[in-house]
């Protein structure tokens, strides 16, 4: 039988279990998040051509993974690029309002037209560097993925929070060292409670690590 399926589709990922694990009842609209960024995500320069194969896990479950972090209330994701975690947050957790701080034009252009299509009503998209959203004090917990090392993320994402406010940053296993070179902003933004929380265990192969650490209340 000749295959008639677009090469964006052929080189696409198959979905893992753990997709429904992490996003549940609320699946549908993930793989439909998925397909749309395997289908436009290499032309519009959202992912490198070599995501398509680790597309699921390396990404879209890896986002999602940081869900049951989040409380009720107002989160925004810095540097949401092409919606990761911001966009799978938003929809693992219909109950927590996102918003989205990306100062590129054509990635803020792509988050509105998959909040519009997803028909996300907890999602607002601020273009901005996070410095000049306006945003300051305003947030809950702020998140963070592939943005920049901690000694440069903390001081661009801790402001944004209210007091008591809690950052949750991805990181990779170099997370131990960042901290590290990372002391004296820790100190200097009086940082509490900082610890690495392991996502994942037992449903991925990868397990993902978050920076966590809330400012004084
Ligand atoms: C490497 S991409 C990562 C995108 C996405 N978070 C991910 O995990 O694929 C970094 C993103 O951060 C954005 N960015 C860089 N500096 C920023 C800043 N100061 N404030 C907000 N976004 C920023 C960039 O425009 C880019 O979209």
């Amino acid at each position: 039988m000749t295959d008639h399926s677009p090469s964006w589709r052929a080189a696409l990922e198959p979905e893992p279990p753990a997709a429904f694990v992490v996003f549940g009842e609320h699946l549908p609209k993930a793989r439909r998040f998925t397909e749309s960024l395997a289908r436009h995500g290499e032309e519009l320069g959202l992912i490198g051509p070599l995501e398509l194969p680790r597309l699921w896990t390396r990404h879209i479950v890896n986002s999602g993974l940081v869900a049951p972090l989040l409380r009720p209330g107002q989160v925004g994701d810095v540097g949401s690029g092409a919606g990761l975690p911001g966009i799978l947050l938003a929809i693992a957790r219909p109950d927590v309002h996102l918003t989205l701080i990306e100062p590129m034009e054509r990635r803020v252009a792509w988050l509105n037209r998959q909040v519009e299509e997803l028909g996300l009503d907890n999602v607002e998209v601020v273009r901005a560097r996070a410095e000049e959203a306006k945003l300051t004090g305003r947030l809950d917990q702020v998140t963070a993925r592939a943005v920049s090392a901690l000694r440069t993320l903390i001081p661009i994402t801790a402001p944004l929070l209210r007091a008591g406010g809690e950052l949750i940053l991805m990181k990779g296993g170099g997370v131990e060292g960042e901290i590290g070179a990372a002391e004296k902003v820790i100190r200097k933004y009086r940082l509490e409670d900082v610890e690495v929380v392991i996502l994942g265990e037992g449903v991925v192969d990868d397990v993902t690590r978050v920076f966590r650490a809330r400012i004084p209340a």
